[in-house]
Parts: structure tokens; C-alpha cells; sequence
């Protein structure tokens, strides 16, 4: 390719680190920047990105970090030697639901960004409140009860806006802060999601939501693609309508839109040619699935802080136990979503008690995990006809299940069905396996219903399975994946698939670009989709035999959750 050949940046907003990463109209990756928010910040006293209010079960950013970071990041590519006069494009990724709460002086301050300061050294005036609620924050269980109830109940919420209510979703988050800080609140110009917060500093002013985003809020209407106003109406709390929807503003229905050039800023510090376009940007799970040409009978699982389970569908059928979005770029299709708070860190813990155990903490700190995970016989089992282990490892309170956090242990016997609490027979080791196989297991139980036969006779699952997120380089988990969830293809990974919501961003910036009037993503992307060189098969998915025992774990599993939900309402410590 040409010297001078367009190129594209995109960013991702995630919970523990922004990342940039660049490509060229040929979806080929040039540079990749990092800024991981506990190693590298400074002036935050954050722990995996995040502050914690126990008491009152708040997690939420600085958001003065992310500032830091995008400073970070842009000095990096700026390092690797990153022609910035090339880049046409930019568009971003942001961590789904947390929102942030511009003063006043926002537009003011982001429209008259001085080239000679960092963002982070201008930009601190910019909020009326120096913190964005994170995805993680279980503080608005009030609030998810009037917004259930608004509509009647959980189900005719989900039918509406895609998902019943949820703590981390912004109309709860936004209703809470209207109690909490009234004040603030009426000072409040803007709120953006993190998204658009992304895309508000390189614009220069607040930046709409984005089509796909603004339905991780319980606000949105997604079939009239309009706000609800009884939601919008009960969000408000004591205020006016009205002012809330000036705060939250229009919700352009086109995920390639032009929002406008890079200010200025970016233009003399960084050396951004003017006519760099900024793109919508988008949540990070959505952005995820933009990062290859998905089809709907395949399944993304991103092992990031969160797990999540990711597939683009043209069917719209919502429920109460999952979530529905519009598209980011395409109308027409959806994406069904499940989350789970307790992802890569709830391995974490397991991972650093087996290293424990060992008393063995090897370079590679999960040498140990991969190596106990894979010696450990499918749910534990001693022979084919003896009790199968499994449990739940929640360090965080769930949100599939909606449970508190805690440790369940049982032992299932799938010829009579019987199911014990129990921890006899369990020791650390058999933790690795089954702390991959309860996740998995629960991706297999909700998704089920979304899968078909591959035909010849097999048994209904997804044709590929693609892991993404940083626990995807992990080999032993993508095995034990395979063997749960199937996957007639196999199970892949992407080539930069610890990076895969930067680059779904990133290739969101060429379709905004480079599309031909009516040409849709999934037509771009497949035109120049490179096979061979962008993904991997890394692990057998459909085994027989395998997968349909843990289709019978699937059974237990499913028994196991209500009897704990039902454990824990009996207990009085149901979160619902
Ligand atoms: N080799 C590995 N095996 C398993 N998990 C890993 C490995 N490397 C990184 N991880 C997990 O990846 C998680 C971070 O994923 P990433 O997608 O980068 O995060 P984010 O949620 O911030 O986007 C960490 O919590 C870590 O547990
Ligand atoms: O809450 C959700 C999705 O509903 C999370 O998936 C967040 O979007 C943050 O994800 P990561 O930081 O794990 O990428």
C-alpha cells in the first residue's frame, strides 16, 4: 500500500485500559497502543480500573483517568511513529451503560481545546461530577423496580427497550443520581454514555449517542426507535421531562454517520490532517461482533472483565433473561446479549488460590490453571457414572443469575437427577475446571434456544465459535469451551482477538468511510476479508459423546441455580 494510503483508528474504552489501534482500508492492523489504567495512571487510587463504595454497592471511574489515558494512548501511536496525516477515520468503543455528567462550561471548555495542554490538564472543569457509574455497580435495585414496573412488568420492559431492568443500565443509574446529587444534576448540561463521551473529546462538542449503545439504558424504544416517555418520564424523578431529554439529545438512526471532522486540537498537536471524520462510536460488545463478518448461526464469546456471549441476529425476541440491541451499523438485525459480572476476575481468584495451593506463582501465572483445568476429568467425574461437581464462583454479586456474590458447590447425579450442596470431594484443583465449565455451561443453558442444527443429525449448537477478550489466548479454556458449547467449524480466534472490540471500532471507521451509498457492513467487511490471515482454529468445538454429557450437566445446572436463587430468597438475600 501507498505511503500516503488512509488509515483508521479505533479506540476501546474498556473497564481496565483504553486501546487504540490502527488499520489500513484492507482491515490489516499497523499499530496497536495500550494504556492499562492501574499499571500506567497516576493520581488514581483505582484497583482494575475502577473505585469502590461497598456500602452503598457502587463501582464507578474517575473519569479524569480515561482523559489521562486518551493522552496516553495518542503519545504512543505518536511513539511507534504513526503518521497521523493519514488517518481518515476515527471511531471508538466504550465500556456498555456508564454514563457522564458534563457542567456547564462542557461545551465551552471541549470547543476551545488548547494544542499546548493535555486533555486531562483542560479538561477537569468539563463535568459536573468527577465520576461515571461503572457497568459493575449494583447500587440501583430501587430503581430497577420502578422501572419494571412502568411498563407493568420485567417482561413488557424487555419487550420494549430489549432487557428488563438491570443496576448497571443507565435509566436506573441516571434516576438514582437525580436523588443522590439533585444539584449536581440541575448542573448538569450533558450526559453522554462512555461512547459518546469518546467521541464528544475528538469532535470537540457532545457527541450524540450512538443507535446501538443508547439501548443499554432501559430509555429506548427498539422497534419504534424512539425514547419511551414513560421510561424517559420516570427518569426524570422530580424534574422536568424535558430537561432530561435536552440532556440526553437525538439519537441519529445511521452508525456510519459523519459526526463531524477532529477538532482542532488534534489537528496541531498530533498532526490529524483537518478532514479526519469522526464516526459514531459504539458500545464495546457491539463493537466486538463488528470485528469479523458474522453470521447468525455463529456465537462470540468475549472473555474480557466481563464474560459475554454475543450473536447478530434478524430475529427480535426479547426476554427477561437476556438482552437485545439494535445492530451498531446494520438495521434490520439485532444483537443478543448475555453478561456476567464474575468473567476474567472471578478466574483470577481461582487461578491465584490454585497458585496458592501450589505454593508455585510461575512467570506465566496461569501455567498451573491450563495445566490442572486440562488434567481434570469433564465436571469432575471419576468414571463415567459418578457424581458430577459443579458449582458457582461469583466474587461479585451476578447478574446472570441475579444473585449475590458467593460459592456454591454441588455434586449431581445425572441417572437419578439428585442434586447435593456438598463440599466433600472437592479440593482446589477441581476448581480451575469447574469455574470454565459453570460459565460455559450457563452460556450453553440461555443460548440454546437461539441455536439450530448444523443438520446431518447433530444436535443443535453454532456452526463457529469465536473467543475474544483477554482470556482467549487462554488454550485450556478454549478447549473446555469446545467441548461445551460445540461448534461444528471449531472453535477460533481472532489474529488480534485480545483486541477485538478496538478493531470491530476501528473497522466501523472504514464502512463510515469507504462505503459505497447503500453498501452495508457485513458487505465491506466480507469483500475484504482476509480468512487465512485473520483468524485462527484453535480448539475442537462438536465432540460426540462430550457434548452431550455436559448437555445432561446442562440439566443439573439449571436445577442447581433455582435451588440456590431459592436458597438465598428463603435467606432474605435475593437481590430481586
Ligand atoms: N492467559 C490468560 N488466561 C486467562 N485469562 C487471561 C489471560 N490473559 C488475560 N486474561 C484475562 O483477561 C482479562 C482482561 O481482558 P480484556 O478483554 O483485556 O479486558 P476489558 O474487560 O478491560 O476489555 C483479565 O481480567 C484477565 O483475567
Ligand atoms: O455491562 C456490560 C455489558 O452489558 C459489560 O460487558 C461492559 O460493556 C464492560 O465490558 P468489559 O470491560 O468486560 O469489556
Amino acid at each position: 500500500m501507498a505511503s500516503d494510503s488512509p488509515l483508521y483508528i479505533g479506540f476501546d474504552l474498556s473497564t481496565q485500559q483504553l486501546k487504540g489501534l490502527v488499520v489500513n482500508s484492507d482491515l490489516k492492523v499497523i499499530y496497536v497502543a495500550k494504556f492499562d489504567f492501574d499499571a500506567d495512571s497516576h493520581g488514581f487510587p483505582i484497583k482494575k480500573g475502577v473505585l469502590n463504595n461497598e456500602a452503598e454497592h457502587e463501582v464507578f471511574a474517575p473519569v479524569a483517568l480515561w482523559l489521562q489515558a486518551l493522552d496516553g494512548v495518542l503519545e504512543s501511536l505518536r511513539k511507534q511513529g504513526l503518521d497521523f496525516r493519514r488517518v481518515k477515520g476515527i471511531s471508538g468503543a466504550g465500556q456498555q451503560h456508564g454514563s457522564v455528567y458534563w457542567g456547564q462550561d462542557a461545551e465551552k471548555l471541549l470547543a476551545n481545546l488548547d494544542p499546548k495542554k493535555s486533555l486531562e490538564a483542560q479538561l477537569e472543569g468539563a463535568f459536573s461530577h468527577p465520576y461515571s457509574p461503572n457497568w459493575q455497580d449494583s447500587s440501583t435495585q430501587k430503581e430497577c423496580d420502578e422501572f419494571d414496573a412502568a411498563l407493568g412488568d420485567p417482561e413488557h420492559l424487555a419487550q420494549v427497550t430489549g432487557s428488563k431492568a438491570h443496576h448497571r443500565f443507565t435509566g436506573p443509574q441516571i434516576l438514582r443520581f437525580t436523588r443522590k446529587h439533585p444539584e449536581v444534576y440541575q448542573k448538569t448540561s450533558r450526559i453522554s454514555l462512555v461512547s459518546s463521551f469518546l467521541a464528544s473529546l475528538f469532535l470537540g462538542h457532545v457527541a450524540p449517542f450512538d443507535i446501538s449503545d443508547v439501548c443499554g439504558m432501559n430509555l429506548w424504544n427498539i422497534k419504534k426507535g424512539v425514547y419511551d416517555d414513560r421510561l424517559v418520564q420516570l427518569c426524570s424523578g422530580v424534574f422536568e421531562v424535558e430537561e432530561l431529554k435536552r440532556k440526553l439529545g437525538e439519537v441519529p438512526e445511521d452508525g456510519g454517520l459523519h459526526l463531524g471532522h477532529v477538532h482542532a486540537y488534534f489537528v496541531e498537536r498530533f498532526g490529524f490532517s483537518p478532514d479526519c471524520t469522526v464516526i459514531p462510536a459504539t458500545g464495546d460488545n457491539p463493537a466486538t461482533i463488528l470485528s469479523l463478518p458474522l453470521r447468525p448461526s455463529d456465537a462470540m464469546v468475549s472473555l474480557g472483565t466481563s464474560t459475554t456471549f454475543l450473536m447478530s441476529t434478524p430475529s427480535y425476541a426479547p426476554d427477561p433473561a437476556t438482552h437485545f440491541f439494535n445492530h451498531p451499523t446494520t438495521p434490520g438485525l439485532y444483537m443478543f446479549m448475555l453478561c456476567y459480572k464474575n468473567g476474567g476476575l472471578a478466574r483470577e481468584y481461582v487461578r491465584d488460590a490454585l497458585n496458592e495451593s501450589l505454593k508455585d506463582t510461575p512467570a506465566q501465572p496461569w501455567a498451573n490453571f491450563d495445566q490442572v483445568a486440562l488434567q481434570s476429568p469433564p465436571l469432575g467425574q471419576r468414571d463415567s457414572t459418578g457424581p458430577m461437581k459443579m458449582g458457582l464462583f461469583f466474587p461479585r454479586d451476578e447478574i446472570v443469575p441475579n444473585i449475590r456474590k458467593g460459592q456454591w458447590r454441588f455434586t449431581y447425579d445425572p441417572s437419578t437427577g439428585s442434586l447435593q450442596e456438598t463440599t466433600d470431594g472437592w479440593t482446589t484443583q477441581d476448581e480451575a475446571r469447574a469455574i470454565v465449565e459453570s460459565q460455559m455451561i450457563s452460556l450453553r443453558l440461555r443460548s440454546r434456544e437461539l441455536t439450530q442444527s448444523p443438520g446431518n443429525g447433530l444436535p443443535a449448537q453454532p456452526r463457529r465459535v469465536y473467543l475474544v477478550g483477554g482470556g482467549s489466548k487462554n488454550k485450556a479454556i478454549a478447549k473446555i469451551a469446545g467441548e461445551i458449547l460445540g461448534g461444528v467449524e471449531g472453535v477460533y480466534q481472532l489474529d488480534v482477538s485480545d483486541n477485538a472490540c478496538a478493531l470491530g471500532a476501528a473497522y466501523k471507521a472504514v464502512w463510515g468511510i469507504e462505503r459505497q451509498p447503500g453498501q452495508t457492513f457485513e458487505s465491506l467487511v466480507g469483500q475484504r476479508w482476509n480468512e487465512d490471515q485473520f483468524v485462527e482454529r484453535i480448539a475442537d468445538g462438536y465432540q460426540k459423546g462430550v457434548f452431550e454429557k455436559y448437555g445432561q450437566a446442562v440439566e443439573g445446572f439449571e436445577k442447581m441455580e433455582q435451588q440456590v436463587l431459592k436458597q438465598e430468597a428463603e435467606k432474605g438475600n435475593s437481590k430481586k
